[in-house]
């Protein structure tokens, strides 16, 4: 689903590779935590997925694809199979609940009837069918990313990817969160997830894998956050 051959970004201007060499495969249906340190390289691998950068060497690719040399117009077609969710929500301040999820549909030219079953059947999902009707700020943290989780997820995506989804919630609002990228991975949606919550790492006890400098030092089934953390 996911593959990096020996892949290399580096950022122009900066001394050190942001990732190097990193050689890694991702199953269908895998759930996968990326740990390590600030500035390890999490999010620069989850953007080498998106193509919101490219590699300087190596090759990215996505469902069968090397992404790096699709053609720019067939790039919105491989972001349709990649629900992404952010720790910062990002939701449309002006938009309620439901019209939220529901342009994440309209954009890719889903018709009104489709968009009538989707959104509440994906509201119901993540658990917030009595709220369709608010606007972002009358919600929780929790909730304003359970609406983020259901709209990255309202056009069922081959792959979710999550970058520190949890970084602004509670302990156990965290948890209601992971339940539901746990119960979405179920479904067989490949879920990747750059965080630094060793708390869930240890919880879950999916697949991880630890990036340092760039590199990726340790990729372990059922694995943990780590020992020196
Ligand atoms: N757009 C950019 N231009 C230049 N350097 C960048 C850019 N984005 C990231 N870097 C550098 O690349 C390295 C890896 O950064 P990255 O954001 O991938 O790390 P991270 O593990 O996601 O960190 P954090 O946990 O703090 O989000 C860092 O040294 C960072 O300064």
């Amino acid at each position: 689903m996911i593959r990096f051959d020996n892949v290399t970004k580096a950022y122009p201007g900066q001394q050190r590779a942001a990732l190097e060499a990193v050689d890694v495969e991702v199953d269908k249906g895998e759930f996968v935590f990326l740990v390590g340190a600030s500035g390890s390289g999490k999010s620069t691998f989850l953007r080498l997925i998106l193509r919101e950068a490219s590699p300087t060497s190596g090759r990215v690719y996505v469902a069968g694809k090397e992404i790096n040399r699709l053609a720019s117009w067939k790039v919105p077609r491989l972001r349709r199979d990649l629900g992404t969710v952010f720790q910062d929500f990002r939701l449309l301040p002006n938009k309620t609940v439901f019209e939220n999820v529901a342009f994440a549909l309209q954009v890719i030219g889903k018709s009104k009837s489709e968009i009538r079953r989707l959104v509440p059947e994906t509201l119901e999902l993540v658990g917030l069918e009595n709220k369709t009707e608010r606007l972002p700020d009358e919600l929780s943290g929790g909730e304003q990313q359970r609406v983020a989780v259901a709209r990255a997820f309202v056009n069922r995506p081959m792959i979710l990817i999550a970058d520190e989804p949890t970084g602004n919630l509670d302990p156990t609002t965290s948890v209601g969160i992971m339940k539901l990228l746990d119960r979405i991975n179920r479904t067989g949606t490949t879920v990747l997830m750059a965080t630094h919550d060793a708390g869930i790492v240890d919880q879950m006890r999916k697949r991880v894998i630890e990036l340092d400098d760039g590199k990726v030092i340790r990729d372990q089934a059922r694995g943990v956050y780590g020992t020196q953390n």
